[in-house]
């Protein structure tokens, strides 16, 4: 039983009159959305978490990475990155550790939070085929799909595969003049696989038994974009759209079996070409949720690609994304600090309101105008309330205080607002 598989039959979800209830809108509406595949829910059928709609017709969400990397393995900080996942209103997580005792750190991720989470299980293959055979091209079939339904049982709410990484898409690399390779590391690994034992991908080959496994425990599959452009010279070039192609044939393939599925995107686009990015994504893969890393506007903001993202981000959830994969200041730097989360986190949340409230999102306006009142009523602890990160404005206001309780020192006893509101004008 898959969410999609109970919508096709007619039935509502406990989880579906969750998504409904949050997102304002008929639960028999999102139940056929569901059925078409336009909206998932990833929801693992072995763990209980928060119920989270992405797709056509929904608010905008947004996803918070985390995890070690060999480089630098603190339990600690991983978990102080959920806890600011959870506070500031993530709307899931994904577990890209690569470094350490892989299982144990999910274990420990997953019980401090409900939110949805979300693994590239090709990490852990890459790993154990590292640790066990000496190389991460070494890993094998076997070990991919034990993996796999190991983190299935586990509970995993969705997991991202590159499965349209194969001999035509590595093909498509060779013969263009990409000015950077590869960027995806699951794309990556899978990559030098085919490469390297010049055999096909077995996440495209046995994608069938990948559907198996995925469908009996609900987990949703990020089709991931492993031929995604690194840079903005190398956007929407044709390694890029040859995966897709193939990403959108195994949509087909996942909604005739049942299997929630959403397709992931670039990365780095230029301002002009994100509308016609997300168009094509969207009629390739027939409406599938959208889930985009950024997308980032400039190469040129080393430390600020939060900002790049966020820019990014708003026209690409206005033209389609349905969920923005969160970028933070140490992207191409390091990585990232629980600092960078925090910020990280915010611009995407931003993104997503601004994009919800050019849509004419009901929800995201009904906040608008509470914030608009608020600021007429010079009701500072509400305008703190309503403001998606409290604690900054609330200290900052602090720091430079106002003689006028009303107003702000940015004006104090000349406020704008005061002047004519005591002339009862307003
Ligand atoms: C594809 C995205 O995954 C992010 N990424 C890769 N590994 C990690 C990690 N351990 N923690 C957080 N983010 C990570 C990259 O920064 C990129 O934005
Ligand atoms: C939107 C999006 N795209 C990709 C990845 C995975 O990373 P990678 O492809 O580098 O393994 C991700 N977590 N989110
Ligand atoms: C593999 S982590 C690096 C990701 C890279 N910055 C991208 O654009 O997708
Ligand atoms: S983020 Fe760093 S380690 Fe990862 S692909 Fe880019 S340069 Fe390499
Ligand atoms: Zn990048």
């Amino acid at each position: 039983m898959t969410q999609m598989t109970e919508a096709i039959k007619g039935n509502i979800t406990e989880e579906m009159k969750y998504v409904a209830e949050y997102e304002k809108m008929d639960v028999n509406e999102l139940r056929k959305l569901i059925a078409k595949g336009y909206v998932v829910i990833p929801k693992n059928v072995n763990r209980d978490t928060k119920p989270v709609g992405i797709g056509e017709g929904l608010s905008t969400k947004v996803n918070v990475n985390l995890g070690t990397s060999p480089d630098c393995i603190d339990m600690d900080s991983e978990l102080k990155k959920v806890a600011i996942s959870n506070k500031y209103g993530a709307d899931a997580i994904m577990d890209l550790s690569t470094g350490g005792n892989l299982p144990e750190i999910r274990k420990q991720i997953m019980s401090n939070t409900n939110l949805p989470i979300g693994t590239v299980p090709i990490y852990e293959v890459g790993a154990d085929a590292k640790s066990k055979y000496g190389k991460v091209v070494d890993m094998d079939e076997d070990l991919i799909f034990n993996v796999i339904e190991r983190q299935a049982k586990e509970g995993v709410d969705f997991m991202t595969l590159h499965c349209g990484i194969t001999k035509q898409s590595v093909q498509a690399l060779k013969n263009d003049e990409r000015v950077m390779g590869v960027v995806s590391r699951g794309g990556a690994f899978l990559t030098a696989y085919v490469m390297y034992h010049n055999k096909e991908n077995p996440l495209y080959q046995q994608f069938d038994y990948l559907l198996e496994i995925l469908k009996e425990h609900d987990v949703t599959l990020s089709l991931g974009d492993g031929m995604r452009p690194g840079c903005l010279v190398d956007n929407t070039d044709r390694p890029q759209i040859q995966e897709l192609i193939t990403l959108g044939e195994l949509v087909d393939r996942c909604r005739n079996a049942g299997v929630q599925v959403m397709v992931e995107g670039p990365g780095h686009v230029p301002y002009n070409n994100i509308s016609a990015n997300m168009k094509i994504q969207k009629t390739v893969c027939k409406n599938a949720p959208f889930y985009v890393l950024g997308p980032l506007v400039t190469d040129l903001a080393m430390g600020y690609d939060h900002i790049t993202s966020a820019i990014g981000g708003t026209l690409a959830a206005y033209s389609g994304a349905n969920f923005l994969c969160y970028v933070t200041p140490a992207e191409h730097v390091r990585l990232m600090k629980e600092e960078d989360v925090i910020d990280g986190l915010l611009a995407s949340k931003i993104a997503a309101q601004a994009a919800d409230v050019a849509k004419g999102s009901q929800i995201a306006w009904e906040k608008e105008k509470e914030m608009a009142k608020a600021r007429k009523e010079h009701d500072w602890e509400k305008q703190f309330e309503l403001s998606l990160n409290s604690e900054k404005p609330r200290e900052m206001r602090e720091e430079i205080p106002s003689k006028e309780e009303k107003a702000c020192s940015v004006c104090g006893d000349y406020c704008a607002l005061l002047m004519v509101e005591e002339l009862g004008k307003r």
